[in-house]
């Protein structure tokens, strides 16, 4: 039966032996952006209209998309041990553990964590209660009277567009359902920290390649449980796609030089969980190759549920940093001159997740950001 969880476990003094078989899902695409239809200087307060990326038509609705029709419906993560998975499409995840001397095995497994994995979805009630209809309608008002007078597509500074509510709420809740289901499996969140034990005050989940950072370099798996991080799925690759044309495009209709924001092809993204007191210091993405760096390519950043305060600036000083609001929906790009800006975020600003996110997709109170480079 699809998505159907089977365990297994036998047990002896010497060895523990787990299975998990599940059934993968298969996926329709839809995705809601194309750059094509993007007109700069045009209305405002609309993106373009969905696109089926599968068979590349025009849809006739637009916004609301989804790129999963089948959200929620996971499968966990394949074997990520160090070594090549034995396929993408893996339906079974084994671990075999052994406490005596001559381990033959030892498989993805999450025992070297040290604590269960970290959730970023609320474990749903049956008691959950309604909100009232006039309050959600309420919220929802302030929401777009909020929202009414803020240009979708910002110009922040040479090499830095913000695309204001660019994700659709369809999507936002894929990706946190998507996330969530990585971030339970193997390689999924943990909470990072260096080599003295200071920790980082956001739960941390890798795609692509692992950022290290008390090394602060990429490596294929995680030194701390030899896992190898999930890919980065092909459905967020899309939308960073997409948020790169539509950000080039508007700087060409600016009069600006869309080389400014380069093409990128991202094979690694660092997904971070903030709650109401998470937060990150100031500091440069500098980890990722040298040509990628000279060349000055993006970093694209999603933010999902609550809004942080962003602050940015060419030197590490909180007091004189630009500062921006990061709301569910957004997406910030940070390229070419902006590249190796000190940025970080200062706070998390509770309560302000869209109540619709928060029914939809049982987002725990905090903020998603995913940012994705290329290596
Ligand atoms: O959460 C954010 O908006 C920033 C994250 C970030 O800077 C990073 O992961 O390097
Ligand atoms: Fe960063």
């Amino acid at each position: 039966m699809p998505g159907v969880l089977h365990l297994g476990a036998v047990s002896s003094s010497s060895e523990v032996v787990v299975r998990l078989s599940v059934l993968p899902s298969s996926f329709h695409l839809v995705f809601p952006f194309s750059s094509k239809n993007m007109k700069g200087g045009g209305n405002k307060n609309t993106y373009p209209a969905s696109r089926n990326v599968s068979s590349g038509q025009q849809s006739a609705s637009a916004r609301e998309r989804t790129f999963y029709n089948k959200v929620g419906r996971s499968s966990p993560n394949p074997d990520r041990s160090c070594r090549p998975p034995p396929t993408l499409e893996c339906s079974q995840i084994q671990t075999f553990l052994k406490t005596s001397e001559g381990v033959s095995e030892k498989r993805c497994t999450r025992s070297e964590l040290h604590e269960s994995p970290f959730d970023i979805c609320k474990t749903a009630s049956p008691f959950r209660l309604k909100k009232p209809l006039l309050e959600i309608n309420r919220g929802r008002r302030k929401e777009a009277e909020r929202a009414k007078n803020d240009p979708l597509l910002q110009y922040l500074r040479p090499g830095m567009v913000l695309l204001k509510k660019f994700i659709s709420h369809t999507d936002q809740v894929a990706i946190v359902k998507k996330c969530r289901d990585l971030g339970i499996g193997c390689g999924g969140f943990y909470r990072p920290g260096y080599r003295d034990g200071a920790k980082l005050h956001l739960q941390m989940m890798c795609l692509g390649k692992n950022w290290n950072p008390d090394s602060r370099s990429y490596e294929e798996c995680r030194s701390f449980d030899n896992v190898v991080p999930p890919e980065i799925p092909k459905e967020f690759k899309k939308l960073v796609d997409g948020a790169l044309h539509v950000s080039r495009d508007f700087l060409h209709q600016s009069a600006i030089d869309a080389e400014e924001v380069s093409i990128m092809s991202p094979n690694v993204c660092i997904v971070n969980f903030y709650n109401d007191s998470g937060r990150l210091g100031l500091h440069q993405d500098r980890d990722e190759s040298k040509e990628s760096l000279e060349k000055g390519l993006p970093v694209v950043s999603f933010s999902i549920g609550d809004s942080a305060e962003f602050l940015y600036s060419d030197v590490r000083d909180v007091d004189s940093a630009e500062k921006v609001i990061l709301e569910s929906g957004d997406v910030l790009i940070f390229g070419g001159k902006s590249r190796h800006i000190f940025h970080g975020v200062s706070c998390i600003k509770p309560k302000t997740a869209p109540q619709l996110l928060n029914d939809d997709a049982n987002l725990r109170p905090g903020r998603l950001n995913l940012t994705f480079r290329q290596y």
